[in-house]
């Protein structure tokens, strides 16, 4: 295994980005024809002892499998990546335990490809006609250049704020949105505290532009904006995210590492201090659910806490991350309902309806410990135990066809239909002070 190991990173570090193929010596210019690739699985645990049996794939060293969607409820599909090299064992640990299985994705590589072959065309095209676009995946440096001119362009209303920096020293930015006043009730959203999912940044991007666009036009935005603020952070993992373009597009974790600690990063939705350390979060650093050391250990984690206490007015959050297509409120550490949970269960099914009334996406609702799985340490379940009553967590497209590497003309299609559900939260957040 150890061999494979590094046989994978002289590939990675020879080639740059991490080529899912195995360690098959695949010229990658004939495009990776030779040799299998890394799959994507998609198991239908049929009981709590087959999840469990999924379970004990996580965290192994060298990986075993990535989970894409984690071992949740029996009737809810598990999604793993599998290493090209482990493909034949793990396919015989499933079928000698009865767990069904079937290919979601054969062969990721030919995603990645497309999908790498998507970002240059639209590249070239912005560089000629010097205008971004808002239906592609974009690099860090491009996102962090768009916020600046983004921000002098709608200096009226957005203006940028460094509110830290990350493990690696980035820039931490967020971008607020406001008409006056001083201190007002506010409404903080974020996108891509995991960096794999790319669909959320691409998603704030546009709605950082519909904001400003709406206001003066749509009555909801032009009434909440008259009140209150918006922060929106679009890269609140950028150490991670530069990792998915440089060298493993699924990447998931920030970059901290650790003296005497082999395996790098945290889970940045698993460092919050509300549950911390709890079930549905690990200790093995090696975990992709990794919780850190301790409490707020991360400094982008530390960053928005310390930015959202100081500010003290914050009425909503909004965290949002892919796949899935669900919305979902507190508790994630526990069963136990939150106080309002009535309100939280009729807002989040006016919001699903609002964004399946746009593109016919259907989401499930409901609260994360029972629509999903146990998570501790999670960042609404800390929003909400900090007095922020309206705490969700979004799960964008798709419900697992292409999971994280969805394609890049599906970008405006989502960012519409999350607006409505953004919106609704915004409204009733707006007519419910507190
Ligand atoms: C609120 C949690 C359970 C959501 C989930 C995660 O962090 O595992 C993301 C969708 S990846
Ligand atoms: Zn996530
Ligand atoms: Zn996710």
């Amino acid at each position: 295994p150890r061999t494979l190991l590094v046989c994978s990173f002289i590939l990675a570090a020879a080639l740059g980005q991490m080529n899912f193929t195995g360690c098959v010596a695949v010229p990658l210019w004939e495009g990776g024809l030779l040799g299998a690739r890394d799959q994507v699985l998609r198991v239908l645990a049929k009981n709590e002892k087959q999840l469990s049996l999924l379970r004990d794939l996580e965290g192994l060293k060298p990986q075993k499998v990535d989970f894409w969607r984690g071992p949740a409820r029996p009737s809810l599909p598990v999604d793993m990546r599998v290493p090209f090299s482990e493909l034949k064992d793990i396919k015989a640990y499933l079928e000698s335990h009865g767990l069904a299985y079937s290919i979601m994705i054969k062969d990721i590589q030919v995603l990645l490809d497309e999908e790498r072959e998507a970002m240059a065309k639209s590249r070239r095209l912005e560089r000629s006609t010097s205008s971004f676009s808002y239906s592609s995946y974009h690099t860090l440096e491009e996102i962090y250049t768009w916020i600046d001119n983004f921000a002098t362009e709608h200096s009226d209303i957005a203006s940028k704020i460094r509110i830290g920096y990350s493990f690696e020293n980035r820039s931490i930015i967020v971008l607020k949105f406001s008409t006056g006043g001083s201190q007002r009730p506010a409404i903080w959203i974020d996108t891509g505290i995991h960096a794999r999912e790319w669909i959320t940044h691409a998603t704030g991007i546009w709605t950082a532009r519909k904001i400003v666009n709406e206001y003066g036009k749509d009555r909801i935005v032009t009434n909440v904006l008259n009140a209150m603020d918006i922060f929106m952070e679009i890269v609140s993992n950028p150490d991670g995210f530069a990792f998915t373009h440089s060298m493993n597009r699924l990447w998931r974790k920030n970059k901290s590492s650790r003296p005497g600690i082999f395996c790098i990063g945290v889970d940045l939705n698993r460092n919050w201090k509300s549950g911390f350390g709890g079930n549905g979060s690990n200790n093995n650093p090696c975990s992709e659910t990794y919780h850190g050391p301790s409490p707020q250990s991360e400094p982008e984690v530390a960053a928005i806490v310390d930015f959202i206490t100081a500010h003290g007015n914050i009425k909503a959050l909004i965290s949002i991350h892919s796949y899935s297509q669900m919305l979902m409120y507190p508790y994630g550490h526990t069963l136990e309902p939150v106080s309002n949970q009535e309100e939280l269960y009729s807002l989040a099914k006016d919001a699903v309806q609002a964004l399946y009334e746009v593109h016919g996406m259907e989401y499930i609702f409901g609260s994360i410990s029972t629509t999903l799985y146990v998570a501790s340490g999670i960042t609404v379940d800390w929003a909400y135990d900090s007095g922020i009553k309206y705490s969700f967590s979004f799960e964008l497209r798709d419900t697992g066809h292409y999971g994280f590497l969805l394609p890049a003309a599906q970008i405006v299609p989502t960012a519409q239909e999350t607006w409505l559900a953004i919106q609704t939260i915004m409204e009733h957040t707006l007519n419910h002070p507190y």
